[in-house]
């Protein structure tokens, strides 16, 4: 039986190329951000999300991260404004963690790796699907937060609440009535760029919306992350953590600021 890919020694990103072939390709994510070399665009808007909390639906395990899922057969939770053109809609939002709070984030800040990042996936409603759209060099824009350790976050502990009933690889639950819009910091500053996908199938169709302020977790809250299992029940215990991929060549892309 092949095994898929994954973060351990045999299937981690190292081996992705070989599944993968546009591993090594000329807009792969994430990216190490460079402040200094992140110039501010004045062109570059607001970011706008607007997010409806009747449109948030389930929370899964899918083996390599757990993703809140959303309603996305209308234009109800979006993104529009920053840099992109058009309405994104929300499609899901998941984590990428480390087994130690000295590592987790995929994109880094000069080098600073974050113990935690969030993504929140959105997709150009100027095609009919997210499958689409994920083909598209423009189809997708994911809007990157870091976490931080400090105070526990409250808006954050309302998914760690779920976690326990989605221990292990293809678990699932409802998960209604959730605004997105409360895990994000005050300040929606951000790093843009053009990228990919972090996980195989790393198609090349992400605008990168990198946030600049991070929002807090506490150790414990980390704890709750690590809880939750690579592996299905009943199969060798592996617990999710270092589900992260590490930053990838730039290759002459530019970073751009939206602000001074
Ligand atoms: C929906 C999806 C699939 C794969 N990778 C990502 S990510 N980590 O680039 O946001 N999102
Ligand atoms: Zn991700």
């Amino acid at each position: 039986m092949s095994h898929g890919w994954g973060y351990g020694p045999t299937n981690g990103p190292d081996t992705w190329g070989e599944g993968f072939p546009i591993a090594n390709g000329p807009r792969q994510s994430p990216i190490d951000v460079i402040p200094g070399q992140a110039p501010y665009d004045p062109a570059l808007k607001p970011l706008k999300l607007k997010y409806d909390p009747a449109t948030s639906q389930g929370i899964l395990n899918n083996g390599h991260s757990f993703q809140v899922d959303f309603v996305d057969d209308a234009d109800k939770s979006t993104l529009t404004g920053g840099p992109i053109s058009g309405t994104y809609r929300l499609r899901q939002f998941h984590f990428h963690w480390g087994a130690s709070d000295d590592r987790g984030s995929e994109h880094t800040v000069e080098g600073v790796k974050f113990p935690c990042e969030l993504h929140l996936v959105h997709w150009n409603t100027k095609y009919p699907s997210f499958g689409e759209a994920a083909s598209q060099p423009d189809g997708l824009a994911v809007v990157g937060v870091f976490l931080k350790i400090g105070a526990a976050n409250p808006s954050l502990q309302k998914v760690l609440d779920a976690v326990d009933s989605i221990k292990f690889k293809g678990n699932q639950a409802p998960f209604p009535g959730f605004d997105p819009k409360i895990l994000l910091p005050s300040s929606l500053d951000y790093w843009t760029y053009d990228g990919s996908l972090t996980t195989p199938p790393l198609l090349e169709s992400v605008t990168w919306i990198v946030l600049k302020q991070p929002i807090s977790v506490s150790p414990t809250q980390m704890a709750k992350f690590r809880s939750l299992m690579f592996s299905g029940e009943g199969d060798a215990t592996c617990c999710m953590q270092d589900n992260y991929r590490p930053p990838q060549p730039l290759k002459g892309r530019k970073v751009r600021a939206s602000f001074k």
